[in-house]
């Protein structure tokens, strides 16, 4: 592809990811891999750079632009590589006019913004939010070593918090690795694996993951548990789930059983298990701010609406969670967000109305307080957002 034809395919790119953003359809990643399948003659170089372009754009502009052309217009402004792209010549977009309208610059859409700083994040908090996240995975404590791995590994060091985590270099195909094959390591963000520490999960437990998607976080907890006790994963999301069983069986954990939920009926599925968890692990389905740097187009999704909607759901699963939880054991609840509403607003409003309850500050070797929980950002601890925080059940 001529530069100008990179260009061209990063302005269809973008009109495709604005407008799956508005609609609610496919991810970025999702589309791109799709928009190449039907272009063949597109070489490894050419999608790269393709992909760069749609991703700094996307990164650049905190408004969803109306169109591709707007989005790459704001782009050129910003850097004379991509200006010198479109200069008009077969395959390039038309040449850009100086009085041609670009879209805006910014972190997020201005009600975001003004919702994340009344969550007490900084100005110079935000930036951080959409750099690009390093690429990180979780050594299977049950059946490998993290300094053996780190030696088979080229170029992999220790995290800095997670105790089993690594940090590879970016761009690292982990599942061509033979540790991955052979079911050694898991790419997990180090605040996925710090909010599983959360947890405080021993040998012998027996554990509920409410919202175990494809089982992140049970594979961590299994091995926490040294593949020793009994976890109960479940999700509403039959396709996501399913995909659980095949990552249990590559790590060995034999430990897991999965329970597919229908929604607003969980409660009924979930009734052999009443007051019988050490541990139920909230992972809710959240707005994910704290996830923009894997995800930034997810800043476009977003809605009020969508937000209050979340919200509502959130405060339902804690509702579902807490009978679950034995007398003496904890309900572990995180969101990748930095959003009060999803956070340490979603806590407050349980104990407001909940007795018997204590929160505990979750033992993390990084983060700060939020209300009665626990803060991980990437300006602050160099990970993903979360939130998470650890009730513990008194009576
Ligand atoms: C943040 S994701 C979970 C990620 C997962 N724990 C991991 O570590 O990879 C939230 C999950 O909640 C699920 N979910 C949404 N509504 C639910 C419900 N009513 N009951 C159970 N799970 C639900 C979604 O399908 C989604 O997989």
């Amino acid at each position: 592809m001529t530069p100008g034809g990179r260009a061209q395919a990063a302005v269809e790119l973008l009109d495709a990811i604005i407008a799956a953003a508005r609609d609610q359809g496919a991810a970025a990643d999702t589309l791109i891999a799709r928009y190449f399948a039907e272009r063949r003659y597109a070489g490894s170089k050419d999608r790269r750079a393709v992909r760069e372009l749609v991703y700094a754009a996307i990164r650049l502009l905190g408004e969803r632009p109306e169109n591709g052309r707007q989005a790459i217009v704001a782009l050129a402004r910003h850097d004379p590589m991509v200006a010198a792209m479109i200069d008009g010549s077969a395959h390039a977009p038309p040449p850009i006019d100086p009085v041609e309208p670009g879209a805006v610059e910014g972190i997020a859409p201005a009600w975001l913004v003004d919702r994340l700083e009344r969550s007490g994040l900084a100005a110079e908090a935000l930036p951080p939010l959409l750099e690009r996240a390093p690429l990180d995975i979780r050594v299977n404590r049950s059946s490998a070593d993290p300094a053996a791995i780190a030696a088979e590994i080229e170029g992999a060091v220790p995290l800095p918090h997670a105790p089993n985590g690594l940090r590879l270099p970016n761009g690292t195909s982990v599942e061509q690795l033979d540790a991955w094959r052979r079911g050694a390591i898991e790419v997990q963000d180090e605040g996925s694996q710090l909010v599983t520490t959360a947890a405080e999960i021993a040998r012998g437990m027996r554990v509920v993951d409410l919202c175990a998607g494809a089982g992140g976080k049970t594979l961590a907890l299994a091995a926490a548990m040294g593949n020793q006790g009994q976890i109960l994963a479940c999700d509403s999301d039959r396709a996501r789930l399913s995909r659980l069983a095949p990552r249990a069986e590559r790590a060995g954990a034999t430990i897991v059983e999965t329970r597919l939920l229908d929604p607003g009926r969980e409660a009924e599925a979930l009734q052999d298990w009443t007051e019988a968890a050490d541990v139920v692990l909230v992972d809710a389905p959240c707005s994910g701010t704290g996830t923009w740097r894997r995800n930034p187009e997810a800043r476009w999704r977003l809605t009020p609406d969508r937000l209050e909607r979340l919200s509502t759901l959130q405060a339902h699963l804690l509702e579902v969670a807490w009978p679950l939880v034995k007398p003496g054991g904890a309900l572990v609840y995180v969101v990748c967000s930095l959003l009060d509403e999803e956070g340490a607003g979603q806590i407050a409003a349980f104990l407001g109305v909940h007795e018997g309850w204590s929160a505990e500050p979750p033992r993390i070797p990084t983060g700060v307080a939020r209300g009665l929980g626990w803060r991980l950002t990437p300006a602050h601890d160099g990970t993903d957002g979360f939130f998470v925080a650890r009730l513990v059940r008194t009576c």
